[in-house]
C-alpha cells in the first residue's frame, strides 16, 4: 500500500535549518501481528523507491524471502527524492515556490530522525530486520545507533560508516556535470537535467567493475561492426550514453544533486566521539555484507563495520556485478540472510524457553 505521512510541525535539520513541516512517501506490505514482532524495515539506494518489490524483486514480493504474507513490510522514499517524500520539487511553504536550489539538505541522520516519527505514528516499537543496501544501509546503520533497542536483526550492505575521500570525489564530479549544465541555475524541474545524464553515466564506472564491462560490454555496437574503423561505435559508449537517458526519463536532477550531497555528509561518528565509538553502540545482531568487485563501497569499508559492532558477522558476495552487486545477486543474499535470520528465530525460541523455564 503505498501512503503518504506528513509531519506538520517545525523539523530541525542536523544543519540547523527548520523545515516547517514534511511529508514521506512510504510503502507498507502485510499485517503487523498481534505481537509486532514481524516488522521488516528496507531502505533504498539513491535512485530507487519506497517499493522495494520494483527495485529489489528477487527478495521482497509475494511468495519472495521477504514477502508479506509473514512479514509487515515497511520502506519510505528517502528525503530529496522525487518519489513522493518532500524534495527540492516541493513547495517552500515560505515563498509558495518549488524549493529547488534553496532545498535545505537532509543528512542521512535527519532522514532517520524523519523516519522515527513515521515509526511512532504506525505503532512500531520493535523491527525485526533493518536492511538496506548503499545509501540505505548508511540509513540503516544511522537508526541503529539513534535507537539500538528498536532493530533485532540488521543486514546493512555493500555500504560504509562513513562515506569515503574516493566516494566523495565520485560524487563531487558528478555534481560538476549537473553544474556544467547551462540550465542548472535555471528555476524549473528538469533544469541541469543533460548533466545529470553525464553525472550517471560517471556513477556507472563507480557502480560495475572491469570485468562487468569486459564482460556485457566488449566490442562494436552490431550496426557499426562491418564500417570502416573510424566509424564504428563501441558497446560501452552507447552503453554509457543510454544509462544516462534511462535515468533522465524518471529521476529529477536536483533530487539527484541533494542525495549525493547527503551521501557525501554521512559519518556515523559526528558528535559522537567517533564512528568505532558508534558502531560499537549497536545491539542488534548484525550480518554486515560486502560484494568483492565493489569499487565504490570496498568490502575493506564493511570489514570495518563488522569490526566494530559487537559480535558482527561479515560475508563478501563473490560477484563480478561491482556495486551494483547489492542489488543483483538475490540468491547469495537470500542464502546468507536464511542462514542468519534462522539462527535468530532459534535464538527467539530459545529465549522464550528460557523465559518460561524461568517463570
Ligand atoms: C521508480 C523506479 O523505476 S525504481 C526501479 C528502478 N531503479 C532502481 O531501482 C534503482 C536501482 N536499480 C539499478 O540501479 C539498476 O536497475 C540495476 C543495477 C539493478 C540494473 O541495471 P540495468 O541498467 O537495468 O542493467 P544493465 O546495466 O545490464 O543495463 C541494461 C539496459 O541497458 C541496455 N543496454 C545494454 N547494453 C547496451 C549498449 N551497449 N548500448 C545501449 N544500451 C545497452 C539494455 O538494453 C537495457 O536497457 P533497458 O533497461 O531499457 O531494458
Ligand atoms: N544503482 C543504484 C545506486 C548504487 O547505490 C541506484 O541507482 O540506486
Amino acid at each position: 500500500m503505498s501512503l503518504v505521512f506528513s509531519y506538520k510541525e517545525d523539523f530541525t535539520l542536523e544543519s540547523g535549518k527548520v523545515v516547517q513541516g514534511f511529508h514521506l512517501a512510504y510503502t507498507t506490505w502485510g499485517h503487523l501481528n498481534s505481537a509486532r514482532d514481524n516488522v521488516i524495515w528496507v531502505f533504498h539506494a539513491l535512485t530507487a523507491n519506497s517499493n522495494p518489490a520494483e527495485w529489489w524483486p528477487g527478495i521482497v514480493g509475494p511468495n519472495a524471502f521477504l514477502n508479506p504474507e509473514q512479514y509487515f513490510i515497511v520502506c519510505v522514499n528517502m528525503p530529496s527524492s522525487c518519489y513522493g517524500s518532500i524534495s527540492p520539487l516541493s513547495t517552500n511553504p515560505q515563498t509558495g515556490e518549488p524549493y529547488y536550489h534553496q532545498f535545505p539538505m537532509f543528512t542521512t541522520r535527519d532522514m532517520v530522525r524523519s523516519y522515527q516519527l513515521l515509526q511512532q505514528h504506525l505503532g512500531i516499537e520493535k523491527v525485526y530486520l533493518g536492511i538496506g543496501g548503499s545509501m540505505g544501509g548508511q540509513q540503516l546503520l544511522e537508526w541503529a545507533i539513534e535507537d539500538p533497542a528498536l532493530f533485532e536483526n540488521i543486514v546493512p550492505i555493500a555500504t560504509n560508516a562513513f562515506h569515503s575521500s574516493w566516494g566523495i570525489a565520485f560524487n563531487t564530479s558528478q555534481r560538476q556535470c549537473i553544474e556544467a549544465d547551462p540550465t542548472w541555475k535555471q528555476q524549473h524541474a528538469t533544469a541541469g537535467i543533460e548533466g545529470m545524464k553525464v553525472a550517471r553515466s560517471v556513477a556507472l564506472l563507480s557502480y560495475r567493475h572491469y570485468d562487468t564491462y569486459q564482460q556485457s560490454q566488449a566490442g562494436y555496437t552490431p550496426e557499426t561492426a562491418h564500417l570502416p574503423v573510424d566509424e564504428q561505435v563501441a558497446r560501452a559508449e552507447t552503453y554509457q550514453q543510454y544509462q544516462g537517458e534511462k535515468l533522465a526519463r524518471r529521476f529529477n536532477a536536483f533530487s539527484y544533486y541533494f542525495l549525493s550531497k547527503a551521501m557525501d555528509t554521512h559519518n556515523v561518528g559526528r558528535g559522537r566521539q567517533s564512528a568505532q565509538k558508534a558502531l560499537q553502540s549497536i545491539t542488534a545482531r548484525t550480518l554486515v555484507i560486502g560484494i568483492s568487485s565493489d569499487l565504490l563501497f570496498p568490502p575493506s569499508e564493511q570489514a570495518f563495520i563488522a569490526q566494530h559492532i559487537p559480535g558482527a558477522q561479515l560475508s563478501v558476495i563473490d560477484s563480478f556485478y561491482g556495486h551494483d552487486g547489492f542489488l543483483l545477486e538475490y540468491d547469495t543474499i537470500i542464502k546468507l540472510l536464511t542462514g542468519f535470520l534462522d539462527i535468530s528465530s532459534q535464538h527467539k525460541q530459545l529465549s522464550t524457553q528460557q523465559v518460561l523455564i524461568n517463570q
